[in-house]
């Protein structure tokens, strides 16, 4: 039988989403399903434009984390999370080199990084290296993987075998639960399809990250998208009073848009659309951004 989950966005001017799940591979009622067969037909059809046509806007949900869940991300990922952990092996023991996993995320495209790497930056994203020594003091006891730069670290949370999924299972549902309700968002391909088919719901999962901003961190670079992925959410984890800037921008016609987020409320958007984070002047912001890309079945 299929089940839904309505989830319970607390701004009335959110549209209602659902979460529905069919183990069964039954027809499911689901108000959205027609637009998002119709967003598969046009994308199999090569008529979606994952070029930087015309996309939807982004979407904000308001409160789509709460912050109890937020304050569970921070500490399991900073205390016992992916961090300081080994990777995981399939049957789940700790193997802390277990070149298998890393090999497999690495070949796949997943943005990877090895745990022991935490002092510099690795070759798969390469922008820029920057040795923990000069972080800013802000940012040394941020959990991170990588660091973009002084003001900028990163933490992959995907790693070690879906990790916060398997984790922070309450948070990670009312995050695959908003993304799966806008799959039909222009340009995008309709993820829900995922369970119909009987994929694991993790195939698409690309990237979970937690960032960490402190002063003159940022992501400003003209042109950032999330190149090839599909669907971005980002939720803000901080106050909005606890930085100063580190706005969340996007560009309708060119013109420059921050969103103003309050703890708790998520961004979400076509990967494809052109999105920048404006530069923390002071203070810490703290994000976690979940990019989704095209499942292996198309
Ligand atoms: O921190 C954010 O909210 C966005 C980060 C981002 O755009 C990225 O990592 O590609
Ligand atoms: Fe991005």
């Amino acid at each position: 039988m299929a089940t839904a989950v309505a989830s319970s966005p607390s701004d009335p001017s959110s549209p209602p989403f659902v979460w529905a799940k069919d183990s069964n591979n039954e027809e499911l009622d689901l108000e959205l399903k027609p637009a998002q067969l119709q967003a598969k037909e046009e994308y199999l059809d090569g008529e979606a434009d994952h070029q930087g046509g015309p996309l939807e806007e982004p979407l904000v949900l308001r409160k789509l984390l709460s912050d109890e869940q937020i304050d569970l991300i921070l500490k399991e990922a900073a205390a016992d999370g992916v961090w300081p952990r080994g990777l995981y092996k399939q049957d789940g023991t700790k193997d802390r080199h277990s070149a298998a996993i890393r090999e497999q995320h690495d070949t796949s495209g997943w943005r990877s990084s090895t745990p022991e790497t935490t002092t510099t930056t690795t070759s798969t994203i390469g922008e820029s290296t920057v040795a923990r020594s000069e972080l800013n003091e802000d940012l040394l006891s941020a959990p991170h993987h990588f660091a973009w730069n002084d003001g900028h670290v990163v933490l992959y949370m995907h790693n070690e075998n879906h990790w916060f999924v398997r984790t922070l299972t309450e948070a990670w549902s009312a995050i695959r639960g908003g993304m799966e309700a806008r799959s039909w968002m222009k340009g995008a391909i309709p993820v829900l399809d995922m369970e119909f088919i009987g994929v694991s719901a993790e195939d698409d999962v690309r990237t979970v990250e937690l960032h960490h901003y402190g002063p003159g961190g940022g992501l400003t670079t003209a042109g950032h998208r999330d190149c090839g992925s599909e669907l971005t959410i980002s939720v803000l984890l901080s106050e909005p009073d606890a930085s100063e800037g580190g706005d969340f921008v996007t560009y309708e016609k060119g013109v420059p848009i921050a969103h103003k987020l309050n703890r708790g409320d998520a961004i979400l958007f076509n990967s494809m659309s052109l999105h920048n984070i404006s530069t923390i002047t002071g203070g810490l912001r703290q994000s976690l951004v979940v990019e989704l890309w095209p499942s292996k079945r198309y």
